[in-house]
């Protein structure tokens, strides 16, 4: 059986009255492409928040590759190879595209030169190789989004966190961006993918979890998530 990626074990999370996660559990395996969906305020950025350590959970454990990361704070998260995009792109707007990457890579190295070539490398799998010196600022959306990618990839992450990527692009511009985070998928990095762009979500994660109220309702591969009667109310009887 492949390894283990990331355990989350009865994870709740309240902000004052209100119940934002409660009882959540799933596992993760190596390479792995999750999905997670739910409708407006079902928990999904709290989860990330969670995994990310934005937000210590009330209750429960994340344990990832066997360690218990429960309550640590994000630097040291990131460190241990968790990453993640925003879904507000909000790059260092005066600062080269490839200066905007090499400080993820600094992480690792207080090496510049050494922090520059790891974000070239990166800046060539995501496709903005040729942007390189361009100022963040002057990127379209998508290559902003592409950008957002490689700043997370900069910290080489084994796991990374995808919130909501599709948002605001056009059809082809999604199917294009998916076929870089195949690629990068295929280097090994597992993804969570937080999206309202169905279509970007069921073509691209292997196994989908559903959230509605902070609870787990369903878990399964797109096609029978998709037709699963909870997810259909869930979707119906809430306004988008
Ligand atoms: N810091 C906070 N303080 C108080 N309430 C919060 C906080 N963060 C989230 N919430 C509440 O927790 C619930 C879950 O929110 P969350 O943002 O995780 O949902 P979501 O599934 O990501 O929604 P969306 O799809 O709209 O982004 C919501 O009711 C939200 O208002």
């Amino acid at each position: 059986m492949a390894e283990r990626l990331l355990v989350v074990e009865g994870v709740s999370k309240r902000f004052g009255g209100l119940t934002a996660l409660e009882g959540v559990s799933f596992t993760m395996r190596e390479g792995e492409r999750l999905g997670l969906i739910g409708p407006n305020g079902a928990g999904k950025t709290t989860l990330f928040n969670c995994i990310t350590g934005v937000y210590r959970p009330d209750r429960g454990r994340i344990v990832f590759r066997g360690t218990d990361i429960t309550g640590w704070p994000p630097h040291r998260i990131t460190r241990i190879g968790i990453a993640r995009t925003f879904q507000i792109v909000r790059p260092l707007a005066k600062m080269t595209v490839l200066d905007n990457v090499a400080v993820g890579a600094l992480l690792h190295t207080s090496d510049v030169d050494e922090a520059r070539r790891k974000a070239l490398e990166v800046l060539e799998l995501v496709g903005l190789y040729e942007k390189r010196h361009v100022p963040a600022q002057s990127l379209t959306l998508i290559e902003k989004k592409r950008l957002e990618v490689a700043r997370a990839l900069a910290t080489e992450p084994r796991l990374l966190l995808l919130d909501e990527i599709a948002a605001g692009l056009r059809p082809a511009e999604v199917d294009r961006l998916l076929d870089m985070l195949f690629e990068v998928n295929r280097r090994g990095v597992s993804m969570i993918m937080v999206e309202h762009v169905m279509r970007a979500v069921m073509n691209f994660a292997e196994r989908i979890i559903v959230l509605q109220y902070g609870r787990k309702i369903a878990e399964g591969k797109p096609e029978e998530v998709a037709r699963d009667p909870r997810v259909i109310d869930a979707y119906l009887g809430t306004e988008e």
